[in-house]
């Protein structure tokens, strides 16, 4: 039979963004461009501001998402949180606006996406680019945390590569009420326990409390099973145990981490070359003399 004309599917879809949305309040047009993907309450697409072909990463929240106000409150806090922070390795957020049918929230668009892609393409990077990526993300976390922040849901997904492959931690769960920070519950020693996390997945290829079965990772996690491969170099494997500590003040802080052997006995390059999203980079350490 004959292909079905497709006309009549698109007469009657309406499109949830249309091509190019405009700031009444500035009066900037910006195209839509493809779909990076879907966060949380948001699709997100790349769009561009049509008067100087700035590109951004855009999460467009629909208004039918934020009907409620405590929705609506929670991404207003989200915003002004967002606004309120500069860092290098914090991702940046340039503006928002909203029309009658999204909120459009713009950040630096980070093209080469973040380190779960990496991940996936390496399964596990060598040491002085866990020390790169590490001091990168130590630094956004200390940012926060002496801000009475804390990140609350840091992983290899929120850590977006930026230009000239600057890490760049985006605050998707944050918490930001500083009586959290000293509420039992979540204190700074948890996003000291997720980043021990980010550094075992990164060398080891694997999270360090996979198992085939929730409950028994779990069981995993409250007991702090978790095996060192021996592929590991002594002061990882020291740093790694040093972080993964089931009582939180047992944790290295932040500071202790950039004290530690691995970083102070081992060489952080500057920067990565490209290739190192693929594969593993001809890193040239000055030589010991
Ligand atoms: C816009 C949301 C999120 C993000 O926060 N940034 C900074 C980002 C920056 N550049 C590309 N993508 C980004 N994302 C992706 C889009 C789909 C899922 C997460």
């Amino acid at each position: 039979a004959a292909a079905k004309p497709n006309r009549s599917k698109s007469e009657h879809v309406k499109p949830e963004i249309a091509q190019v949305v405009v700031d009444a309040k500035t009066g900037r047009s910006y195209c839509k461009g493809k779909l990076l993907g879907k966060g949380g309450f948001a699709r997100c697409y790349e769009m561009t501001d049509l008067a100087n072909n700035k590109m951004y990463a855009v999460k467009v929240i629909p208004q039918s998402r934020v009907s409620k106000p405590h929705q609506r409150e929670k991404i207003i806090n989200e915003i002004e949180l967002h606004k309120s922070l500069q860092h290098k390795h914090v991702v940046k957020f340039s503006h928002h606006f909203e029309d009658q049918d999204n909120i459009y929230i713009f950040l630096e668009l980070c093209s080469r996406k973040s380190l779960a892609h990496i991940w996936k393409a390496r399964h596990t990077l060598t040491d002085p680019e866990v020390r790169y990526y590490l001091k990168q993300i130590i630094s956004s976390l200390k940012y926060l945390h002496n801000k009475g922040i804390l990140h609350r849901d840091l992983k290899l997904g929120i850590v977006f590569i930026g230009r000239f492959w600057a890490g760049k931690v985006s605050l998707h769960a944050v918490f930001f009420t500083p009586e959290v920070l000293n509420r039992q519950g979540h204190g700074t020693e948890s996003d000291v326990w997720s980043l021990g996390c980010v550094v075992y997945t990164l060398l080891c290829g694997n999270p360090p409390f996979e198992t085939l079965d929730l409950k028994e990772t779990y069981k995993c996690i409250k007991e702090v099973r978790y095996s060192l491969p021996p592929s590991l170099t002594p002061s990882a494997q020291k740093l790694i145990s040093a972080i993964l500590q089931k009582n939180p003040s047992d944790r290295l802080t932040l500071d202790q981490i950039l004290a530690h052997e691995y970083f102070t006995k081992g060489f952080t390059p500057e920067k990565l070359p490209p290739s190192s999203c693929v594969m593993v980079p001809e890193l040239n350490p000055p030589s010991p003399a």
